[in-house]
């Protein structure tokens, strides 16, 4: 399990961001991170990984499994970061090197974080490919050469390299097509029960949330204010921003 314990993030500026937050991440599922923008979703997910700007400062607890992320030395940090759990950032440009080819982009994660021959590299590359439903000879494209949806699965492949336990997923269907943002969902479904792989997605659309997630967090103004399966805190929402939430996909709906 994934746990987050009275996490508060405030970034140089002095600006109190995350306010104590909460939340437990078990392994094969997926949990939503909801909220309206600048509620801290992303600040949040940053946070639990040490990776806010310099000066910034975070207090409380994250633990994968048993290991205290903080209480690790800046290295150890390091290895826990792609070894035990990885990100997929926001936006898939910033996921690519624009000048890079895929394979290249794949071979140096694999070559910092793993120790394979350049061959068992290759294999691999090709293997989390198909994962994800791409072919292998999108290994000589660069970024360019791919769709929005197509650079998404290569950023969440890459994402896969050294099979970590937890995947963190920062608005991972933002600028896509709704066909395109639900064969994703399909996907990141599909790679949590295969993998019995905790996700943790950011997301703005309840909508989406509800459909792909086991459970959603509801943050406001920093904080996590409620945390449901996702069929019940859409059936019978408690904190009155859920409520403002849930009401506002209603009416979207009708
Ligand atoms: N580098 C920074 N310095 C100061 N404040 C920041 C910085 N980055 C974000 N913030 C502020 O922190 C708050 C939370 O931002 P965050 O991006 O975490 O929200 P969010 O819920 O993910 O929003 P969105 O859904 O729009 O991405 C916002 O008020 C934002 O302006």
């Amino acid at each position: 399990m994934m746990r987050i314990s009275s996490l508060s993030a405030t970034y140089p500026n002095g600006f109190n961001a995350v306010k104590k937050a909460d939340l437990k991440l078990s392994s094969g599922e997926i949990l939503a991170l909801v909220g309206e923008s600048g509620s801290g979703k992303s600040t949040l997910i940053y946070a639990s990984l040490g990776l806010l700007p310099k000066g910034s400062s975070v207090s409380g607890k994250v633990f994968f499994d048993d290991i205290e992320f903080f209480a690790l030395p800046k290295e150890g940090q390091r290895k826990i970061r792609w070894k035990k759990v990885s990100l997929v950032l926001q936006g898939t440009m910033s996921s690519f090197t624009p000048v890079l080819t895929i394979k290249r982009q794949f071979l140096e994660a694999m070559e910092e974080h793993l120790s394979l021959t350049p061959g068992e590299a290759m294999a691999k590359a090709v293997e989390l490919l198909e994962e994800v439903g791409l072919e292998g000879n999108f290994l000589a494209r660069y970024p360019h050469e791919m769709s929005g949806g197509q650079k998404q699965r290569c950023a969440i492949a890459m994402a896969l390299c050294c099979d970590p336990d937890y995947l963190l997923a920062d608005e991972p269907t933002t600028a896509l097509d709704v066909i395109t943002q639900a064969e994703i969902m399909n996907l990141l479904k599909g790679i949590a029960k295969r993998r019995n792989m905790g996700i943790l997605m950011v997301t703005h659309d309840l909508a989406l949330a509800s459909s792909t997630a086991d459970e959603i967090c509801v943050m406001y103004q920093g904080c996590t204010i409620e945390t449901e399966r996702s069929d019940i805190i859409i059936k019978s929402p408690k904190q009155p921003h859920t409520i403002a939430l849930v009401r506002s996909l209603s009416m979207m709906e009708e």
